[in-house]
């Protein structure tokens, strides 16, 4: 008899679970015409979110974080009042989202400008083949909501700016920074300095990562610690750089991590403290930041800012990484791709200098380039400089007549390309002029079947 009882008791609590689901789902389609949600392309007023038991459902969903005595039942509801903007939906806001909506966070907002793109798979796990040329913002808030029907997505198909960052920031509890540019960097930190929000912020590049909580508790903020951005020059990016995808991922995680532990009530440990992760080693590392500087711009006790600014002026550079094009050069110290092809098919004599890094040019070069790597013009490297001085005077000794050898040089997108050229300039027996946009120009308008990386 008590068998048969605890049995229909079992099989009830089963078949409410079920119908919670069909009323999720039904909610879902009714709200937005479709089981997924809508895009927003504009900051949206959105309703305060309001606190509610656990239903049967949560409770089997969360049960084994609800064991925890860290969390339990009042973390757990915690998380579920809670809000939380993913600025940059790429290798870092993906493994976040993923997380963070596995946890049941309240409300997610997921903000991206850019679309998805084959480059972008390997790190960038949310999104799918079939997402290709879709909203990053779109295809993340489908993926989260597949995984989580329950809590809210609100995807922003927008580039934050001077002019949203505010009105889109005070609406959400917790900020985490995922994006790769500096001006987003010192935007995303003003605004939240100014709105009194926590920034949850990392960052992974090559076989890199790093994480801190900004603004926390009374520890600095991002302008605390780097109070003038450094010269747009000297920043690398994934695209630059390369970057292997489990690094953003792991350090996603560890953003999702912070983020639940404020969330919830437990509190971040790393408000005062900078986490290193170095993959090739495995190890991380940490170090304790300098506290909230009273001379700091944006929170110290005299701000000079008080609004927000032009960052990409600030910066020197674009907030997105899709036009990131230094300028070092004169025109007539440039020349076009298409101009290059005419002087190769003239057959006139001249010296294609590659000064990409080797592991690039493993993927893809020009015939008869001759490479050697920025960095080895850079360094002044006796190898490198022997070898550019030997083939100047063996093409030289090709050319007809006296004149000046001309130099073309080349790199992947045309920004390293200029700085060989203010490096070589002063040579003897040449002239030497940079190929605009490089190779990837040269994919796009000269030959088509040139790979793009
Ligand atoms: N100001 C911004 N507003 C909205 N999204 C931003 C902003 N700045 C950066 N992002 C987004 O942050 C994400 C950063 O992720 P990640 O560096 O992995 O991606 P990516 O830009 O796609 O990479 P790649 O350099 O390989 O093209 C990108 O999707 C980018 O579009
Ligand atoms: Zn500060």
């Amino acid at each position: 008899m008590a068998d048969e009882v605890s049995r229909l008791k079992a099989r009830l609590l089963e078949k409410e679970n079920e119908l919670d689901v069909l009323k999720n789902k039904l909610a879902q389609l009714e709200k937005n015409g479709t089981p997924f949600i809508e895009l927003n392309d504009k900051v949206t007023t959105l309703t305060p979110l309001g606190s509610k038991a656990l239903s049967n459902q949560d409770i089997v969903r969360y049960s084994r974080q609800l064991l925890l005595p860290e969390l339990g039942v009042r973390g757990q509801q915690n998380l579920s009042q809670s809000s939380v903007l993913v600025v940059g939906c790429g290798g870092l806001g993906c493994p976040l989202a993923l997380y963070l909506a596995a946890a049941g966070i309240g409300r997610l907002g997921l903000l991206d400008y850019d679309e998805v793109e084959l480059s972008n798979l390997h790190r960038q796990v949310l999104h799918r083949e079939e997402s290709q040329g879709q909203a990053k913002a779109l295809s993340a808030a489908t993926a989260v909501n597949r995984l989580n029907s329950t809590i809210e997505c609100v995807p922003y198909h927008l580039q934050l700016s001077s002019k949203n960052a505010l009105p889109l920031i005070q609406q959400y509890d917790i900020v985490a920074d995922c994006s790769d540019n500096v001006p987003t960097r010192y935007l995303v930190n003003d605004a939240c300095v100014i709105s009194g929000k926590p920034l949850v912020s990392a960052s992974a590049l090559r076989m890199e990562g790093q994480l801190t909580v900004y603004n926390y508790h009374g520890g600095p903020c991002y302008r605390c610690l780097y109070p003038v951005p450094p010269p747009a020059e000297t920043v690398t990016n994934c695209s630059d750089g390369g970057v292997l995808g489990v690094v953003p991922g792991i350090m996603g995680c560890l953003q999702a991590l912070e983020v639940i532990k404020i969330a919830s009530g437990q509190g971040s440990s790393c408000g005062q403290q900078l986490v290193m992760f170095d993959a090739l080693d495995t190890r991380f590392r940490s170090i304790r930041l300098r506290p909230r500087q009273p001379g700091c711009a944006v929170c110290g006790e005299n701000p000079s800012v008080t609004q927000l600014l032009d960052y990409e002026a600030l910066c020197g550079s674009a907030a997105t990484d899709k036009c990131r094009r230094l300028n070092l050069l004169s025109k007539d110290q440039r020349i076009t791709v298409q101009e290059y092809k005419a002087i190769l098919d003239s057959a006139t004599s001249h010296l294609l200098l590659d000064v990409r890094p080797p592991v690039e040019v493993d993927i893809c070069q020009l015939p008869s380039s001759l490479n050697i790597p920025l960095t080895g013009l850079q360094r002044g490297n006796g190898d490198h400089i022997q070898l550019l001085k030997e083939s100047i005077r063996r093409t030289k000794g090709q050319m007809s007549g006296d004149g000046l050898l001309p130099v073309y040089v080349i790199c992947k997108l045309g920004n390293d390309s200029q700085k060989a050229v203010q490096l070589l300039e002063k040579m003897d027996d040449i002239t030497v002029k940079d190929i605009c946009g490089g190779l990837m120009a040269w994919s796009q308008k000269i030959d088509l079947t040139f790979p793009q990386y």
